[in-house]
């Protein structure tokens, strides 16, 4: 298999972690990468890694990450040669969910606009500059780029999902030593009661957890005192109290747990020990903001709703709608 060394990819966090206090969390990282990477690696691997690896040399890069597609350009247009070459080894880390991305021009329209949802939640943030920023699930690492654009100090993504780190790297690679990292571990793999964050992005993952209010406790122990909580999760309607556990499915998705009144969310938030807890937007997920691509070829939102009736799963359940929540720890 082609060598990853992991060690090279995160010597910048190690040391970092290392220089704040987080030494041992920095050790406990290495242990379960070294799992992940080495010990029991992942079947496609070596297939990603080639991918990256493939990717053109690019002179005089620049980036913009403020803009809807995290956007790399470049001053020397690329040849054919090399555009060729770009395209396919991004076709190689297909399919692409979240983003969207512009690499020297190649646009990969993934199958979220996860633009959409950044537009709907930085209003609301505290400023991010020079801010220590963890996000839970980030999928690609998308809004990661998109906090680093709007001037965060650190920030550290988690997501389980190994292709999501190796599109993340495919950023990476051409942006050299920024601080942003993507680590391919889960929530649970989190020393507990870290208290090194000044906000804690958890977007699209609550309903996937099978025990909410210990996330929420979770998300609670990685935040400083006074520190920020954004949480995004879909949402039904309902009075305080209720929530809806599908039966099995929820639009197709495994793994559906618990789906909260808006009102219920804040209680939960409340009973777990955060203040000022508010509901700053409430989205319903359309057949826009979520479908297939030529990026993202398999079946997506259209086709997990009621043909009949599109404000409803194709199990029967109300159509998906998102609510994102900011809070404060004491
Ligand atoms: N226990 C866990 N710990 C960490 N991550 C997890 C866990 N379980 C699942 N995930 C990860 O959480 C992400 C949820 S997607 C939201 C992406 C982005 N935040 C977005 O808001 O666009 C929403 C969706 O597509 O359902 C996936 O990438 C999982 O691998």
């Amino acid at each position: 298999m082609t060598h990853f060394n992991w060690q090279t990819c995160y010597q910048t966090l190690f040391s970092d972690l290392e220089n704040t206090g987080q030494a041992r969390w920095a050790e406990r990282l290495r242990t379960q990468l070294k799992l992940r990477f080495e010990e029991r690696p992942h079947g496609d691997m070596a297939r990603w890694l080639n991918a990256v690896h493939s990717l053109p040399e690019v002179p005089d890069i620049s980036s913009d990450l403020t803009r809807s597609a995290v956007t790399l350009s470049t001053g020397a247009p690329l040849s054919a040669d090399q555009q060729e070459q770009l395209e396919s080894s991004l076709r190689g880390l297909m399919p692409w969910r979240k983003g969207p991305f512009d690499f020297f021009g190649t646009y990969i329209d993934t199958e979220w606009r996860s633009d959409w949802k950044w537009d709907r939640v930085a209003p609301y943030l505290s400023d991010l500059r020079g801010r220590r920023i963890l996000d839970v699930g980030c999928g690609s690492g998308y809004h990661c780029w998109r906090m680093l654009g709007e001037g965060a100090g650190r920030v550290i993504g988690i997501d389980p999902g190994l292709l999501f780190l190796f599109q993340f790297l495919s950023v990476k690679r051409y942006l050299g030593d920024v601080p942003v990292d993507l680590v391919p571990i889960r929530m649970e793999d989190l020393p507990d009661n870290l208290q090194a964050f000044d906000t804690t992005f958890s977007m699209g993952v609550l309903y996937h957890r099978r025990s909410p209010l210990d996330h929420l406790l979770e998300l609670k122990g990685t935040l400083r005192k006074g520190g920020e909580l954004v949480l995004e999760t879909l949402v039904v309607d309902g009075p305080q109290g209720y929530s809806l556990m599908p039966e099995d499915r929820y639009g197709q998705m495994r793994n559906v747990w618990f789906l909260p009144s808006c009102d219920t969310l804040l209680r939960w938030l409340d009973r777990t020990g955060f203040e000022n807890a508010r509901v700053v937007d409430v989205t319903e997920t359309t057949t826009e903001e979520q479908r297939s691509t030529d990026w993202m070829r398999f079946n997506s939102l259209q086709d997990f709703l009621d043909p009949e009736d599109p404000s409803k799963t194709i199990e029967g359940y109300p159509g998906p709608r998102r609510a994102t929540i900011i809070a404060e720890k004491p």
